[in-house]
Protein backbone atom coordinates (compact mmCIF):
# COMPACT_ATOMS: atom_id res chain seq x y z
CA UNK A 1 0.00 0.00 0.00
CA UNK A 2 1.38 3.62 -0.33
CA UNK A 3 -0.11 6.80 -0.11
CA UNK A 4 -2.87 8.20 2.39
CA UNK A 5 -4.33 5.05 2.62
CA UNK A 6 -1.17 3.28 3.56
CA UNK A 7 -0.58 1.19 6.79
CA UNK A 8 2.15 3.94 8.19
CA UNK A 9 -0.30 6.59 7.20
CA UNK A 10 -2.95 4.85 9.39
CA UNK A 11 -0.94 4.71 11.80
CA UNK A 12 -0.17 8.15 12.14
CA UNK A 13 -3.41 9.41 11.78
CA UNK A 14 -4.41 6.94 14.65
CA UNK A 15 -1.61 8.53 17.23
CA UNK A 16 -1.64 12.06 15.44
CA UNK A 17 -6.04 12.10 16.62
CA UNK A 18 -5.12 10.74 20.12
CA UNK A 19 -3.16 13.13 21.42
CA UNK A 20 -5.31 16.12 19.89
CA UNK A 21 -8.43 15.21 21.74
CA UNK A 22 -6.33 15.64 24.94
CA UNK A 23 -6.64 19.65 23.83
CA UNK A 24 -9.21 21.43 25.72
CA UNK A 25 -11.75 24.10 25.14
CA UNK A 26 -9.58 27.58 25.65
CA UNK A 27 -6.28 25.88 25.65
CA UNK A 28 -2.96 27.37 23.63
CA UNK A 29 -1.71 24.66 21.52
CA UNK A 30 1.70 24.19 20.26
CA UNK A 31 1.51 22.77 16.69
CA UNK A 32 4.18 20.70 15.52
CA UNK A 33 5.46 20.01 11.61
CA UNK A 34 5.28 17.06 9.68
CA UNK A 35 3.19 14.23 8.08
CA UNK A 36 2.22 13.33 11.87
CA UNK A 37 1.28 16.62 12.84
CA UNK A 38 -0.70 17.34 9.78
CA UNK A 39 -3.18 15.07 11.25
CA UNK A 40 -3.13 16.66 14.44
CA UNK A 41 -3.74 19.96 12.89
CA UNK A 42 -6.67 18.06 11.15
CA UNK A 43 -8.50 16.49 13.78
CA UNK A 44 -8.24 19.56 15.77
CA UNK A 45 -9.56 21.66 12.79
CA UNK A 46 -12.34 19.15 13.23
CA UNK A 47 -12.88 19.83 16.86
CA UNK A 48 -12.87 23.61 15.97
CA UNK A 49 -15.51 23.14 13.53
CA UNK A 50 -17.26 21.61 16.11
CA UNK A 51 -17.05 24.59 18.58
CA UNK A 52 -13.70 23.88 20.33
CA UNK A 53 -12.03 27.17 21.48
CA UNK A 54 -8.55 27.46 20.86
CA UNK A 55 -5.47 29.00 20.01
CA UNK A 56 -2.14 27.85 18.71
CA UNK A 57 0.89 28.90 18.07
CA UNK A 58 3.01 26.68 14.93
CA UNK A 59 6.19 25.44 14.56
CA UNK A 60 6.82 26.23 11.17
CA UNK A 61 5.68 28.67 8.18
CA UNK A 62 4.09 25.16 6.62
CA UNK A 63 1.58 24.23 9.90
CA UNK A 64 1.08 27.82 10.13
CA UNK A 65 -1.00 27.38 6.49
CA UNK A 66 -2.33 24.03 7.15
CA UNK A 67 -3.96 25.75 10.93
CA UNK A 68 -5.34 28.74 9.17
CA UNK A 69 -6.72 26.38 6.18
CA UNK A 70 -8.13 24.05 9.08
CA UNK A 71 -9.99 26.99 10.70
CA UNK A 72 -7.65 27.37 13.85
CA UNK A 73 -6.88 30.80 15.46
CA UNK A 74 -3.52 31.70 15.48
CA UNK A 75 -1.37 33.82 18.19
CA UNK A 76 2.17 34.38 19.02
CA UNK A 77 4.63 34.28 22.09
CA UNK A 78 4.35 38.37 22.61
CA UNK A 79 0.89 37.43 23.83
CA UNK A 80 1.37 33.91 25.63
CA UNK A 81 4.43 32.71 26.98
CA UNK A 82 3.04 29.37 28.14
CA UNK A 83 1.43 26.74 26.29
CA UNK A 84 -1.15 24.42 27.81
CA UNK A 85 -0.05 21.85 25.51
CA UNK A 86 1.86 20.95 22.47
CA UNK A 87 1.40 18.31 20.14
CA UNK A 88 4.50 17.39 17.57
CA UNK A 89 5.92 14.19 15.71
CA UNK A 90 9.72 12.63 15.76
CA UNK A 91 12.08 11.32 13.74
CA UNK A 92 12.91 8.89 17.11
CA UNK A 93 11.92 8.41 19.98
CA UNK A 94 14.34 6.66 23.09
CA UNK A 95 12.30 4.05 24.80
CA UNK A 96 12.60 4.76 28.71
CA UNK A 97 13.86 8.51 28.32
CA UNK A 98 11.33 9.39 26.34
CA UNK A 99 14.57 11.73 24.80
CA UNK A 100 13.68 12.77 20.89
CA UNK A 101 15.61 13.23 17.83
CA UNK A 102 13.79 15.74 15.50
CA UNK A 103 13.99 17.89 12.61
CA UNK A 104 13.96 15.59 9.29
CA UNK A 105 11.70 18.55 8.58
CA UNK A 106 13.52 21.41 9.70
CA UNK A 107 11.61 22.62 12.17
CA UNK A 108 13.75 21.80 15.16
CA UNK A 109 14.81 25.76 16.14
CA UNK A 110 11.03 26.46 16.79
CA UNK A 111 9.46 22.97 17.52
CA UNK A 112 12.16 23.13 20.51
CA UNK A 113 10.93 26.96 21.77
CA UNK A 114 7.44 25.61 21.54
CA UNK A 115 8.40 22.29 23.57
CA UNK A 116 9.94 23.84 26.18
CA UNK A 117 6.63 26.57 26.51
CA UNK A 118 4.41 24.29 26.94
CA UNK A 119 3.46 22.60 30.46
CA UNK A 120 2.70 19.39 28.27
CA UNK A 121 4.82 18.15 25.67
CA UNK A 122 3.03 15.15 24.12
CA UNK A 123 5.02 13.10 21.14
CA UNK A 124 2.59 11.35 18.18
CA UNK A 125 4.72 8.51 16.03
CA UNK A 126 4.62 5.27 14.39
CA UNK A 127 5.66 2.38 14.83
CA UNK A 128 9.07 3.09 12.94
CA UNK A 129 10.28 5.60 15.36
CA UNK A 130 11.29 4.10 18.95
CA UNK A 131 14.79 3.38 19.50
CA UNK A 132 17.43 1.88 22.13
CA UNK A 133 19.69 4.52 21.14
CA UNK A 134 19.44 8.03 19.72
CA UNK A 135 21.19 8.36 16.38
CA UNK A 136 20.05 4.54 15.42
CA UNK A 137 17.46 5.90 12.31
CA UNK A 138 17.99 9.31 11.36
CA UNK A 139 21.22 11.62 11.68
CA UNK A 140 21.12 14.44 14.02
CA UNK A 141 19.87 17.99 12.30
CA UNK A 142 22.10 20.98 13.96
CA UNK A 143 20.64 24.33 12.97
CA UNK A 144 23.70 26.47 12.04
CA UNK A 145 24.19 30.22 10.57
CA UNK A 146 25.16 30.35 7.03
CA UNK A 147 28.46 32.21 7.60
CA UNK A 148 31.22 29.64 8.44
CA UNK A 149 28.96 26.84 8.10
CA UNK A 150 31.89 24.93 6.17
CA UNK A 151 33.93 25.30 10.05
CA UNK A 152 31.15 24.74 12.21
CA UNK A 153 30.57 21.38 10.16
CA UNK A 154 34.75 20.77 11.16
CA UNK A 155 33.96 21.77 14.38
CA UNK A 156 30.91 18.79 14.37
CA UNK A 157 33.20 16.37 13.27
CA UNK A 158 35.60 17.06 16.47
CA UNK A 159 32.79 16.53 18.87
CA UNK A 160 32.81 12.69 17.14
CA UNK A 161 30.15 13.45 14.00
CA UNK A 162 31.27 10.63 10.87
CA UNK A 163 29.25 12.72 8.04
CA UNK A 164 28.09 16.44 8.81
CA UNK A 165 26.55 17.90 5.43
CA UNK A 166 24.94 20.14 4.26
CA UNK A 167 20.84 19.34 3.54
CA UNK A 168 19.75 20.35 0.26
CA UNK A 169 16.70 20.89 -1.44
CA UNK A 170 15.23 19.47 -4.39
CA UNK A 171 16.52 21.73 -6.71
CA UNK A 172 19.86 20.92 -5.58
CA UNK A 173 20.32 24.26 -3.43
CA UNK A 174 21.41 24.38 0.43
CA UNK A 175 17.77 24.01 2.15
CA UNK A 176 17.29 26.98 4.22
CA UNK A 177 15.10 27.08 7.38
CA UNK A 178 12.31 28.84 7.93
CA UNK A 179 14.69 31.28 10.23
CA UNK A 180 16.81 31.76 7.15
CA UNK A 181 20.13 29.28 8.55
CA UNK A 182 21.08 25.67 7.17
CA UNK A 183 21.02 22.02 8.78
CA UNK A 184 23.72 19.96 8.83
CA UNK A 185 22.57 16.36 9.35
CA UNK A 186 25.21 14.60 11.53
CA UNK A 187 26.07 10.83 11.86
CA UNK A 188 27.54 10.15 15.50
CA UNK A 189 26.51 6.48 15.10
CA UNK A 190 24.51 5.45 18.53
CA UNK A 191 25.01 7.87 20.84
CA UNK A 192 25.88 6.11 24.04
CA UNK A 193 26.04 10.01 26.23
CA UNK A 194 23.32 12.30 25.06
CA UNK A 195 23.47 14.78 27.38
CA UNK A 196 27.11 14.95 27.23
CA UNK A 197 27.46 15.15 23.01
CA UNK A 198 24.29 17.80 23.42
CA UNK A 199 26.52 20.25 25.61
CA UNK A 200 29.62 19.82 23.02
CA UNK A 201 27.22 21.09 20.51
CA UNK A 202 25.94 23.96 22.12
CA UNK A 203 29.34 25.03 22.92
CA UNK A 204 29.72 25.51 19.30
CA UNK A 205 30.03 29.01 17.93
CA UNK A 206 28.01 28.71 14.93
CA UNK A 207 25.56 26.26 15.93
CA UNK A 208 22.07 27.57 16.72
CA UNK A 209 20.35 24.66 17.91
CA UNK A 210 19.87 20.66 17.58
CA UNK A 211 17.68 18.38 16.78
CA UNK A 212 18.07 16.21 20.44
CA UNK A 213 15.34 17.10 22.63
CA UNK A 214 16.29 15.78 25.89
CA UNK A 215 13.90 15.69 29.11
CA UNK A 216 11.55 17.06 27.63
CA UNK A 217 8.89 14.61 26.21
CA UNK A 218 6.27 13.99 28.86
CA UNK A 219 4.11 11.54 27.04
CA UNK A 220 4.20 9.76 23.71
CA UNK A 221 1.59 7.90 21.49
CA UNK A 222 2.92 5.23 19.58
CA UNK A 223 0.76 3.65 16.88
CA UNK A 224 1.36 0.19 16.17
CA UNK A 225 -0.87 -2.78 14.92
CA UNK A 226 -2.60 -2.90 18.08
CA UNK A 227 -3.29 0.16 18.40
CA UNK A 228 -2.09 3.60 20.34
CA UNK A 229 0.23 2.79 22.89
CA UNK A 230 0.90 5.64 25.59
CA UNK A 231 4.13 5.96 27.05
CA UNK A 232 5.20 8.15 30.13
CA UNK A 233 8.46 9.51 30.96
CA UNK A 234 9.77 6.88 33.60
O1 LIG B 1 10.91 17.21 13.65
C1 LIG B 1 10.13 17.29 12.74
C2 LIG B 1 10.14 18.41 11.77
O2 LIG B 1 11.21 19.27 12.01
C3 LIG B 1 9.08 16.26 12.57
O3 LIG B 1 8.28 16.24 13.70
C4 LIG B 1 9.73 14.95 12.38
O4 LIG B 1 10.60 15.05 11.26
C5 LIG B 1 8.71 13.83 12.15
O5 LIG B 1 8.07 14.05 10.94
P1 LIG B 1 7.07 12.99 10.32
O6 LIG B 1 5.90 12.94 11.24
O7 LIG B 1 6.77 13.53 8.96
O8 LIG B 1 7.80 11.66 10.26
Amino acid sequence: MSGAGSEIEIYKRMAARRAADLVEDGMTVGLGTGSTAKYMIERLGERVAEGLRIEAIPTSIDSAEKAVKAGIKLTDFSKHRVLDIAIDGADEVQRGTLHLVKGLGGALLREKIVAQSAKRFVVIVDNRKPVDHLGERAPIPVEVVFFGWECTAERLMECGAVVAKPRMDSHGHHYITDNGNLILDCVFGLIDDAEKLQQRIGSIVGVVEHGMFLNMTNEVFVAMDHGVERWERK
